[in-house]
């Protein structure tokens, strides 16, 4: 018997080929039929259920991670699966594990920061897991300020070791994901010091607990930092804290790409930029601008397909009530953070496209491009995941009461995410970073110097300045070179607006702690422009499929027109567009809105989540969400009993006083 399946008219409804979109959702063909048959195998597994996890203690939570970490390696070795499926296995497996900083943070660290010598030591035993690392850099006094660390490493060249101590309480390592229990290993980061001259900060690699018994070694204090946010979610991880009590290391462990160490204590620093320490931070930020196109997606998945189920009000002559979906309000809610998600995509791609090239100039000591990268990484990684955790918010008020339930699967992915804002560099110190390198480029717009990669429109700036938007109808605004000229003039304007203003500073740096919140906003408006130009490059492409690309085009001007109304004081401040205008950017808008509405559902089955993955009966494929709640309400330990537990202690009693009132 076939299936029933409830979004089956909803389906009917797509105007383009949902296999060819699904291929350009996932990268390429390759990449799908990959990531599809890691998904289904992680599905299929009993060993990945995970539909009781909110349920566990942090104990039990602990435990069934570390069982799903084992399957997970015995699955990747069994399977012989490639590094790339692996990783897949592991995102699909959707559960935070030591893993993640192990093969995401440890390893980089090694690669990146490490000698060829130190590669070859160390990498082969990374690999085969017989060690397992952590990337411990955060500390309890600073997290943010990474040169303001405090754990020492000292050299003494007596032993040729170095001397890893932890001064202060405050120089505790804080948070590394990983080294609460499990890690035997961890890149440290810590204060060289060498002849008593304090070098700043730079990676070791420091053995933690026994390989045999898996006890601390002598002068390492280690332990969990305690419960976080949620219940389940990001409380599998064992962040951890870390105290040293003078360890020794030999010196061939500290990382030794950026600067050496030689044997009689000399520091050296070497032709490669002392920001490459940073390096692997530069790495996961690219990551996280994926991973975010596909937490949004994933929560875009489920208030589409619940919309699309969930009916209230105007029922006429006894017939259905109306779709959600069809409200406007919802539709200019959601469908937003629909094209956003595949926006994210996009620029994702691009990121790791310019990371790869970024990589490969280093490894010939080109470093050119290296502030391009860092400014792009750090402000679309804080653009996007900012985004992001605002959006699970979204979707879960876009699904009602029903959304607030842990089975609608939204309150965890809202606790997973959510740290994205943090980790791997606070959104707005990010942003700081990005508004440097902006008003730097600024600085140097007379100097001959043309900018260029994300910030080559700066070098049109003389147009840009006193160039005036043509629209006139609303359908104007679907030209992309006029999208795109909007965005670029009104970056350039606060930027340069910002420029002028931190000259009337006699102080530069008192200027930009004064204008901070006015460079934030500027680091925004060019990662925005970031965004939407890369999705009018996808569109260039070659697309195939009845009506993919005019799909995308869609969701590319719904991206773009609204945040244009979201951000109208910008726009409009700057002089780039006219309130008129953008009442007209509006307009068109809604008319956008309502050519994604026979779209929507096949718009999220593209990203080709399984039922396991997405983890929410309001988001399952079939749409049965009703039975699918009623049954699995059921199953809640509180219904194991008629009665509850605590009835005779303390409901009882109360009870009773009643009636005994009520006599007297
Ligand atoms: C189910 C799961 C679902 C979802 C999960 C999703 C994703 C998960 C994926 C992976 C992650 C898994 C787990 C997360 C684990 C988290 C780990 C961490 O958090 S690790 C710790 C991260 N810490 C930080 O990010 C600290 C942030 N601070 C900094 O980076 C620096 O201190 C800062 C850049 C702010 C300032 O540094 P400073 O040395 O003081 O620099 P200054 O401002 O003086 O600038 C000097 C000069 O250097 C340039 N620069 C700075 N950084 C870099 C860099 N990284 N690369 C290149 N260049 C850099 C800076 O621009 C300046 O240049 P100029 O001199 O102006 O030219
Ligand atoms: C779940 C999770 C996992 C983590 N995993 C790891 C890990 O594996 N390894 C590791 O080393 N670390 C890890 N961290 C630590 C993380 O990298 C830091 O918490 C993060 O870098 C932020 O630093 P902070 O905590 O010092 O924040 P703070 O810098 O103290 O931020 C507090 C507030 O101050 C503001 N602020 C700070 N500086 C400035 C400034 N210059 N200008 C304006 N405002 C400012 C921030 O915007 C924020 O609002 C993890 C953290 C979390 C939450």
């Amino acid at each position: 018997m076939e299936a029933l399946d409830y979004h089956a008219e909803e389906r009917r409804k797509a105007e383009f080929n949902l296999d060819e979109m699904k291929i350009v959702w996932a990268g390429s063909r390759r990449n799908y039929e990959l990531s599809d048959r890691v998904a289904r195998l992680v599905a299929s597994d009993p060993v990945f259920r995970k539909d009781n996890r909110t349920m566990l203690t942090r104990k039990d939570l602990f435990k069934d991670t570390l069982r799903k970490a084992a399957h997970a390696w015995k699955r990747i070795i069994d399977l012989r699966l490639s590094e790339e499926e692996a990783n897949m296995l592991r995102s699909y497996v959707d559960q935070p594990a030591f893993t993640d900083l192990h093969w995401g943070m440890f390893i980089p660290a090694i690669k990146g920061q490490g000698t060829s010598e130190q590669h070859e030591k160390w990498l082969p035993m990374a690999y085969k897991m017989q060690i397992i690392g952590c990337y411990a850099q955060t500390e309890l006094g600073h997290g943010s300020n990474v040169q303001g660390l405090e754990t020492t490493a000292t050299f003494d060249p007596q032993t040729d070791e170095f001397d890893l101590h932890s001064p202060t309480l405050t120089s505790s390592k804080w948070w590394p994901g990983g080294l609460g229990k499990v890690s035997t290993h961890a890149v440290v980061y810590a204060r060289l010091i060498t002849g008593g001259q304090d070098h700043g900060v730079h990676g070791f690699i420091v053995q933690l607990r026994g390989l045999d018994d898996h006890l601390p070694l002598p002068g390492i204090t280690v332990g969990d930092i305690g419960m976080k946010f949620g219940s389940g979610a990001y409380n599998s991880m064992d962040n951890g804290l870390l105290r040293f009590d003078h360890v020794r290391i030999p010196r061939n462990q500290m990382l030794m790409r950026v600067s050496q160490v030689t044997r009689e204590g000399k520091f050296v620093q070497s032709d490669v930029p002392r920001q490459l320490v940073y390096g692997t931070m530069v790495y996961v930020r690219q990551t996280i601008v994926s991973d975010a196109s596909c937490a949004l997606a994933r929560a875009v998945c489920i208030a589409t397909r619940y919309s699309a189920v969930r009916r209230q009000f105007g029922s006429q002559n006894g017939g259905p009530e109306i779709q959600v979906i069809d409200y406007k309000t919802q539709q200019s809610r959601l469908f937003p953070l629909l094209a956003s998600a595949y926006a994210f995509r996009f620029v994702g791609e691009w990121l790791k496209w310019l990371y790869t090239d970024v990589t490969q100039r280093l490894q010939a000591n080109d470093f050119s491009t290296l502030p391009e990268a860092h400014a792009c990484t750090a402000g679309l990684k804080s653009m996007t995941t900012s985004v992001t955790a605002d959006a699970i918010e979204e979707c879960r008020k876009l699904c009602g009461g029903h959304g607030y339930l842990s089975n609608s699967g939204l309150p965890e992915l809202f606790a997973v995410y959510i740290p994205t804002c943090t980790y791997e560099g606070d959104n707005v110190v990010l942003l700081l970073q990005v508004a440097r390198f902006l008003m730097k480029t600024v600085s140097q717009l007379g100097s001959g110097k043309k900018p260029v990669g994300t910030t080559a429109y700066m070098g049109r700036a003389e147009h840009l300045m006193q160039c005036r938007c043509e629209v006139e109808m609303a359908q104007d605004w679907l030209k992309p070179s006029t999208i795109l000229e909007a965005f670029e003039a009104r970056a350039v304007r606060m930027s340069i607006a910002c420029a002028k203003s931190l000259g009337k500073f006699s102080n530069p740096e008192d200027g930009f702690a004064e204008l901070s919140p006015d460079l934030v906003e500027v680091a925004i408006a060019h990662c925005q422009l970031i965004v939407v130009s890369k999705f009018l490059e996808k569109l260039q492409q070659d697309i195939p499929g009845k009506g993919v690309k005019r799909q995308l085009e869609i969701l590319c001007n719904v991206y773009a027109l609204h945040l244009l109304h979201k951000h109208l004081g910008d726009f409009v401040a700057t002089g780039c567009i006219t309130p008129n205008q953008g009442a007209l950017a509006n307009e068109q808008l809604r008319l956008l809105y309502a050519q994604v509405r026979p779209n929507a559902i096949a718009l999220v089955d593209a990203f080709n989540y399984t039922d396991h993955y997405l983890g929410s009966i309001l988001g399952c494929y079939d749409g049965n969400v009703y039975q699918k709640l009623y049954q699995e309400a059921w199953k809640d330990p509180l219904n194991d009993t008629v009665v509850p537990d605590g009835y005779l202690e303390y409901l009882r009693p109360i009870l009773k006083q009643h009636i005994r009132t009520a006599r007297l």
